[in-house]
């Protein structure tokens, strides 16, 4: 089951001009990478995905499930680029008070949060408070409230913008395990280093155009077979959408 877009378009306001027209997409199964320069229309893609936000006009759908349904919205996590804390909480407190939003019962959500935290490996940083933690942590913690209520589609919003190089890999470990079991995960990012070769599949969107979507190796394919292993992905991207690679 995925997440479908059929022939969406979508504007921020009535008279604003449409920032997706007609854009059709089926969210592929796995690890998907969705790159695009800044402005690409990414945030916007995901949001709808997420049902956060509605389109003006297409639909968008889950196993039948239109994206303004209470269901849907069960199935689909979202991490937003921006991950707040929540005064007075600690990070435990946080990812269950998510659960409990999302309509689990309060020892559920607890239980869960745990979890949760463990699945990124902040543990040890449960009972801060969710103020005191750096940002990369806060990131984490922001996952984890989107894998507490065991959602089936992973919606993550440039989650990797601001990590120092470790947390970078803490991060790519913790998104390659959870794509491994069979949580699908749609990643946002204009990082085309970041996760594209280990990706199962790649997206690439130019001013709310998709201008690629396929395997990572038919991503790959793309760039010109001179080009040194290590700069494939930035040399395929630049080769379909024009732009360069920025990191
Ligand atoms: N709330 C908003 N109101 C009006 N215009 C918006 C709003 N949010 C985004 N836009 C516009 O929509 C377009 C796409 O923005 P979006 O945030 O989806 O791109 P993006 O690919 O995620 O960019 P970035 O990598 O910078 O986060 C941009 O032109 C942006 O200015």
């Amino acid at each position: 089951m995925s997440i479908e877009l059929d022939s969406v378009s979508f504007a921020y306001g009535r008279r604003a001009r449409s920032i997706l027209s007609r854009m059709s997409y089926t969210v592929p199964d796995g690890l998907t990478v969705l790159l695009g320069p800044n402005g690409a229309g990414k945030t916007t893609t995901l949001k709808l995905a997420a049902g956060v936000n509605q389109p003006d006009q297409g639909t968008v759908r889950l196993g039948g499930l239109p994206s303004h349904s209470k269901a849907y919205r069960l199935k689909v996590a979202w991490m937003p680029q921006t991950i707040t804390a929540m005064t007075g909480l600690t990070a435990r407190e946080q990812v269950a008070y998510t659960g409990w939003l999302k309509g689990m019962n309060r020892r559920a959500a607890w239980d869960a949060s745990a979890e949760a935290l463990k699945q990124v490996r902040m543990t040890e940083h449960s009972d801060m408070k969710a103020k005191r933690l750096s940002g990369g942590q806060l990131r984490r913690v922001g996952v984890a409230c989107a894998l507490v209520h065991g959602a089936e589609v992973l919606l993550l919003d440039e989650p990797t913008a601001g990590m120092d190089p470790t947390q970078r890999r803490i991060f790519r470990d913790l998104v390659l395990g959870l794509a491994s079991r069979e949580v699908q995960v749609l990643l946002s990012t204009h990082d085309v280093a970041d996760l594209a070769e280990e990706a199962d599949h790649v997206t690439t969107l130019t001013e709310g155009t998709i201008t690629f979507s396929g395997s990572t190796a038919d991503f790959l394919a793309h760039a010109p077979a001179s080009v040194p292993e290590a700069r494939r992905a930035e040399s395929a991207y630049s080769a379909l959408t024009g732009y360069r690679a920025t990191r």
